[in-house]
This record gives structure tokens, sequence and C-alpha cells, in this order.
């Protein structure tokens, strides 16, 4: 390879974390995953969605290489799925775990760590533990946790050898209320570390919390996909107002556009928000003498469109 070559290799952009193209996979009659094709962005946190029996699980198991696809190729941080050296960075958390129950979760994290071939210290799986909720429990047998500790620990394997990409399917199945929310804090952790997650889960508001994009798939197929402003629309801001003059009028449509029932005004919001556009709006109302009564944001939830989105299919179908 010539230096330039490898200069000019060298600024590419990296490869996806998950690249996979007309994916296919049939059990005798049925066909479960039926030319699907889909992209995770290094860094990108996307979700997996669709009914029971869509092909979620069957999609993740063909991208690890743990079900062999009839057709279609799929591809990990730029390596063949199938190749070992790509598997070694991608943490994965499956639907159905079980780990060795005469094992503690020290021991459990240890060995995963051996079989991954990764080099990290004692102190670091006892900080991924914590980073789980099971620091406590470091020392007691996997045989006599909960299922949602066990859940907890299976975040832990597929966090502890510091992978690139983490396929998480149905991370929070065994979780509580608290568990979800540590779940959704370690994901959005994940990502602000550069850290791919490709999510598979049922709890619609926990994708929508988390993701950059959403792939929806129904009978093995992709039914949409895109980023939650492309499936979901403009977000909107709906505002309970009296005492609107046109100084108001004029403060409201600065922001986007303006409709109005009553005393209910929505206005477009635009893409970029910096968290003040709100916050500052609301003062500057108030202070040409409106009544703010209510501010509430506004746009159809992402389950909403979901089974839309799947409604359609059924109709079509
Ligand atoms: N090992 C298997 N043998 C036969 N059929 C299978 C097998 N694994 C999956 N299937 C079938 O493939 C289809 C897709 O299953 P898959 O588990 O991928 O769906 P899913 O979207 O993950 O569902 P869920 O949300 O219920 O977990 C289903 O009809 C299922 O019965």
């Amino acid at each position: 390879m010539t230096a330039e070559l490898a200069r000019q290799i060298a600024t590419l952009p990296p490869a996806p974390a998950v690249w996979c193209s007309g994916l296919r996979k049939r059990y005798r009659r049925r066909q479960a995953v039926d030319d699907v094709s889909l992209e995770v962005g290094r860094g990108e946190v996307v979700g997996l969605l669709g009914p029971n029996g869509a092909g979620k699980t069957t999609v993740i198991k063909m991208l690890l290489g743990l079900v062999q696809p009839d057709a279609g190729e799929a591809m990990l941080l730029g390596r063949p799925a199938t190749d070992p050296a790509a598997r070694a960075a991608v943490g994965y958390l499956p639907e159905l775990f079980r780990y060795q129950p005469w094992l503690t979760a020290a021991e459990v994290l240890a060995l995963h760590v051996r079989l991954a071939g990764a080099a990290v210290s004692s102190a670091e799986q006892r900080s991924c533990l914590d980073l789980v909720g099971l620091g406590e429990r470091a020392r007691d047998r996997v045989g006599g946790f909960s299922k949602g500790m066990q859940q907890r620990l299976g975040l832990a394997v597929a966090l502890v050898a510091r992978p690139a990409l983490v396929i998480l399917d149905e991370p929070t199945s065994a979780l509580d209320p608290l568990g979800r929310a540590d779940v959704r804090d370690i994901v959005l952790s994940l990502r602000s570390d550069g850290v791919a997650v490709l999510l598979n889960s049922h709890l619609i508001g926990e994708v929508e919390r988390v993701c950059d994009r959403v792939v929806i798939l129904d009978h093995g197929r992709v039914a949409a996909s895109g980023t939650l402003a492309e499936l979901l629309g403009q977000r909107e801001l709906r505002l309970r107002l009296t005492s609107v003059g046109a100084e108001a009028e004029a403060r409201l449509a600065a922001v986007g556009v303006v409709s109005r029932e009553g005393e209910w005004f929505t206005v477009g919001l635009p893409g970029v928000d910096d968290g003040e556009l709100v916050p500052d709006l609301v003062r500057d109302l108030a202070a040409v003498g409106v009544r703010v009564h209510a501010v509430e944001p506004a746009r159809i939830s992402l389950e909403e469109r979901l089974l839309g989105i799947l409604r359609a299919g059924q109709d079509g179908g």
C-alpha cells in the first residue's frame, strides 16, 4: 500500500457499527425474515420495534452470526459478522439469558472477560457491576438471583469488555421501573461515549426516550424506519394563553407556524432547540402581558405511529 493510499484510508469515516442488506431467513413454511436491510452508525442508538414474531430476534441473531441467513450480508464494525474479531468488539444481551448458577456475579463477569480475550482489570469489572446495580451482590451466587438481577448481570456481561457496539435484546423485560430507568441512563451514557446500540424493546416509551432512529419490523420486513422526527413529524408546542396582543402574536410567529383554537395556540417548533426556546418564549410572552395558563409539548407518540403503521400493514395484506 502506498503512503498516499494509507493516508486516504485513514481519513475515511469508520464503517457503520451494523450494516446488513437483504437478510432472509425461513423456518420451514414460515418466512421469519424477508429482505431486511438496516444500518446503525457509530455512536448511534437505534431501536428495533415490531409485534411478536415480527423477526426482530432472528435479525439480531443473524447479525451476531448465531443464525445462518438464507440470503443477505451482515457486517459489524466494518467486518463480516461471522469474523470473530468483529464479534469480540460487540456486547450482546440475549433475550433469554441464563448464567452459571454455581458462579458468583463477579466470577461470571471474569469468565466473560476471559472468553472475550479482553484486558479488563478487576477494578473495572467491579465498577461494571456497580453500574448495573449489582455492586453489593458481586460475591453472591447467581443461582440465588432474581430474574431482574440476572438481567442486570447480563447487561454487565454485555458491557464489560468495552464494546464499540452493544446489541440489547429486550434488556428490560424482567426489570422493575427503577431498573428500566437505570438501563435508559446506561444507554444514554453509552451513546455519549460514542458506543453504538441496537435496542430491541417492546417498551415504546423507552425506545422513544433513548433512540436516535427506529426500525419497525412487521412480518419479517422493514415496515418503516427513520429518525423520530421523520417518523413522528415536527414537534409542536401547545399553549393556553389569554390577554394575547399583537406583540405576543408576533413573538409566537417568530418561533414557527401558529394556529389557534380559542385560548389554545399551537406553535411548530424548529428542528434545533438548545433547550432555551420554551423558557425564553414564556418569559417574553409574560413580559408583554400575556397570561400563560398551560404549556405542553405536542406530537403524536411513537406508540400511536407504530400502531398506525402496523394496522396499515394489516389492511394492505
Ligand atoms: N428456531 C426457530 N424455529 C422455527 N421458527 C422460528 C425459530 N425462531 C424463530 N422462529 C419463527 O420466526 C418468526 C420470528 O421470530 P422472532 O423470534 O425473530 O420474532 P420477534 O420479533 O423477536 O418476536 P418477539 O417480540 O415475540 O420476541 C416467528 O414466527 C417464530 O415463530
